[in-house]
């Protein structure tokens, strides 16, 4: 999809010029993969316009095979994004997008099976299964067919209120607990769990839940992995975030990071490519949750919503000194 970004903290109806640049949470795993060493591919539909010129350009530039795109339909979604500053947290319009050629995609577009098997793993997001029956139906139809071949779903929760509606999490619920069923590696925390899957917990406190659900969401549905992030929002434009991952019946937790954010979007993103490519790559889970945790932190300070950081420079980052230029 294409983002349209307010030049600085400026408002839509302050401003006059936009910033373009193409995104999707599909688009930020794949790049951050590609930048680790993988080949990463992006499974998508785009129009055979400028537009579908544009953002096929840039896929290139960031290092996703086009193989699995697939030219056809007329739009591309679109969304608007007004930076937050202070106490005005960011805000994301989205505009056209069940219109775009991805979410009009006919029954035939994709060949689950020769898609699946040529790949190891797949990625799928909340966001995608907010979009229509149609968009569900590819997406599950490819995990099936994954799973099939035996190869790795991994499935990336976020929840994305403003997509599902009023009713949301009573819509939502039938779908994310499919995808659960399919996945081997799981993004999500205690909130996924607590309102989307109705699980209670006698917990108050978030790590308290965390620890109670997220075991038994394994347990219920099979799953291998989970991991995600606990975020905290302070007044001075810094966040804080601590990663975990559930992985062998025990948690592994990454520090409590705490950074100056710049551009906070795709930085779960970061953070799920940092789990794939510690779990691709054989790293302890301990290496891993730290290795995503600070992946995910130097997402925050760079605009765009893709994770730009090679391996070498979260690896530095992980020594937690903050340096001067380096020439
Ligand atoms: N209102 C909500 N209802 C249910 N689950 C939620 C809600 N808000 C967030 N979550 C879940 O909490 C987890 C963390 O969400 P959060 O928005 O903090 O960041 P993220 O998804 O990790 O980051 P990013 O937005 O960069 O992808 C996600 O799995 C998401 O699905
Ligand atoms: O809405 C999307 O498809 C994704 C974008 O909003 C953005 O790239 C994002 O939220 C990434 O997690």
């Amino acid at each position: 999809m294409m983002r349209l970004q307010v030049p600085g903290v400026q408002l839509l109806s302050q401003g006059n010029t936009l910033n373009y640049s193409f995104s999707g949470t599909g688009v930020n795993v794949s790049s951050a993969l590609a930048r680790f060493g993988h080949e990463g591919a992006l499974i998508s539909r785009l129009p055979n316009t400028s537009l579908g010129e544009a953002a096929a350009a840039y896929l290139r530039k960031l290092g996703i095979s086009s193989r699995l795109v697939i030219r056809g339909g007329e739009y591309l979604g679109l969304y608007f994004l007004e930076n937050g500053f202070g106490a005005r947290p960011s805000k994301v319009t989205y505009s056209n997008r069940l219109e775009s050629s991805f979410n009009t995609a006919p029954e035939e577009t994709y060949n689950y099976e020769e898609i699946a098997r040529s790949l190891d793993v797949i990625h799928f997001c909340g966001i995608t299964l907010a979009m229509n029956d149609s968009v569900r139906h590819h997406m599950k139809s490819l995990a099936r067919a994954v799973k099939q071949q035996g190869g790795t779903v991994i499935f990336d929760c976020n929840y994305r209120p403003s997509l599902w509606g009023p009713e949301g999490y009573s819509q939502a619920k039938p779908h994310y607990e499919e995808m659960l069923q399919l996945a081997d590696i799981v993004m999500m925390n205690e909130k996924d769990a607590i309102f989307i899957l109705g699980m209670s917990s006698v917990q108050t406190e978030r790590e308290e839940q965390l620890i109670e659900l997220i075991p038994a969401v394994a347990k219920q549905f099979d799953i291998s992995v989970i991991a995600g992030t606990h975020r905290s929002i302070h007044g001075d434009n810094s966040h804080s975030l601590r990663g975990f991952l559930y992985k062998n019946q025990s948690f592994f937790f990454s520090d409590t990071l705490r950074f100056l954010v710049y551009d906070r979007i795709g930085a779960g993103d970061a953070y799920t490519s940092g789990i794939v490519h510690g779990e691709l790559t054989g790293f302890t889970p301990e290496q891993t949750v730290r290795f995503a945790a600070a992946a995910s932190m130097l997402a925050h300070t760079v605009e765009g919503d893709t994770p730009m950081a090679s391996e070498a420079d979260i690896l530095r980052a992980m020594t937690l000194s903050v340096g001067d230029v380096e020439r």
